[in-house]
């Protein structure tokens, strides 16, 4: 496997200490940056060091984790922090599909950490000198349908009722897309710095493109602790605390969206349970309030029996039915047939990983591909036998706000 690192060998990879940055996104000098933040914690990072295009099939993953190994074992580190995303760190987005292309790991440049009272910053051999240019806005954006329309999307929810009701499979998730243009290209670190603002509580993530704020923790892998937060199962946020209480109490009650949460956490057991020591999840869900929706949420806690690294747990993980279906197989068919488009890494994981092999993914929700004066939204909602057309529009459509109003403010 040749490597092409691009810098001077063997390169340096030095974490320091730094002031604590008070906003990561506000630090990013390059308009298609590198994310991962929660709650003002997270990393940061431009330039590439190395670049890698993951090639398609079943083994992608370990492909992957091999192409690092190589890669990082080049490096001499000195790092004088020592925490989960210091030293040697490698962004990734694998593409929901993984018979398509488009998987990609960037380790990059220069990074930028913070993580509880600490701060770092990692440099990949000499790091350029970065002008901050300001974060610009792409204008009037406007928004014309996807693969499919409105209408045409209902259908395919319809279809897939049928196929639920003829007992062909449990559940499916159907997605649908967007396309939005601006007047001007639109510029990630705008898009960070909304996302990161109005949605703290989920994960706002940038990479090759891939941006967007996601509720849904795939894994976070800390030594041999890992952690994941299940969500399946959807209501909207009411104008008052009261009529946001009756929507919760209703989703809480709602068969079928107690059956389509089971199904997702299901898929979570029956992945984890391998490799895992110990594995604790919660017999009832917790509900997860966001400024658009609300969800059933699993919060799942598990020990690794043995040295797996984050790659190999999402590799177990994806894709679990909160995006795929139950049973896996037969819902992948049936997404082929009726969505009619490429979900290009809508859905898949995103995320990083470090020289340790700890890491944090995500399901890549709520997100838009960008490119230049266009973004493509991708929104999606889990059918059961009991799903109406229309409310899964209307859910689906809940959920492109979050990139509605990333790019419109
Ligand atoms: C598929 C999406 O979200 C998933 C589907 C959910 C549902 O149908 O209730 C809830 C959370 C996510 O697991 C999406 O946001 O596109």
């Amino acid at each position: 496997m040749s490597v092409a690192l691009g810098i001077t060998r063997p390169p340096l990879v030095r974490t320091v200490p730094v002031h604590h940055p008070e906003d990561l996104v506000a630090r990013l000098p390059q308009v298609a940056p590198y994310a991962w933040v929660h709650r003002g914690d997270g990393l940061v990072a431009w330039g590439e060091a190395a670049r890698v295009a993951v090639p398609p099939g079943k083994g992608r993953f370990e492909w992957a984790r091999r192409w690092l190994a190589t890669v990082f074992d080049e490096l001499r580190v000195e790092d004088e922090v020592r925490v989960p995303g210091s030293g040697p760190v490698a962004f990734g987005s694998f593409t929901f599909d993984p018979d398509v292309a488009g998987s990609v790991l960037v380790v990059p440049r220069v990074l930028l950490g913070r993580r509880g009272g600490h701060a770092w910053l990692t440099t990949v051999g000499e790091p350029p000198i970065d002008l901050m240019a300001p974060a610009g806005t792409p204008g009037r954006v406007v928004y014309g349908d996807g693969s499919l329309s409105a209408p045409q999307w209902q259908h395919a929810v319809a279809r897939a009722v049928t196929e639920i009701r003829s007992g062909r499979l449990e559940k499916v998730v159907l997605a649908r897309d967007l396309v939005a243009t601006g007047e001007r290209d639109i510029d990630v670190r705008l898009l960070l710095d909304r996302l990161a603002r109005a949605y703290p509580g989920c994960y706002t993530f940038s990479c090759a493109g891939l941006v967007g704020a996601t509720p849904e923790l795939l894994v976070r892998h800390t030594g041999s602790a890992v952690e994941s937060l299940v969500l399946a199962g959807t209501t909207y946020r009411g104008a008052t605390a009261a009529e946001d209480r009756g929507q919760a109490a209703a989703l809480f009650a709602s068969a079928k969206d107690r059956h389509e949460h089971a199904c997702a956490v299901a898929s979570v057991r029956q992945a984890l349970t391998p490799l895992c020591a110990a594995l604790d999840i919660p017999a009832e869900p917790e509900l997860l309030v966001l400024p658009n929706v609300q969800h059933l949420a699993s919060r799942v806690r598990g020990r690794l029996a043995d040295g797996a690294s984050v790659l190999d747990v999402v590799a177990a993980m994806h894709p679990t039915a909160a995006v795929g279906g139950t049973p896996t197989g037969v819902a992948l068919d049936v997404i082929r047939e009726l969505e009619g488009m490429d979900r290009g890494g809508y859905a898949g994981p995103v995320g990083w990983i470090d020289g340790r092999g700890d890491g944090e993914w995500g399901i890549a929700l709520r997100c838009a591909q960008v490119e230049g004066r266009r973004a493509r939204l991708f929104a999606g909602c889990g059918i059961m036998g009991g799903s109406d057309p229309a409310a899964e529009l209307a859910e689906a459509q809940a959920k492109f706000r979050v990139m509605r109003y990333a790019l419109e403010g």
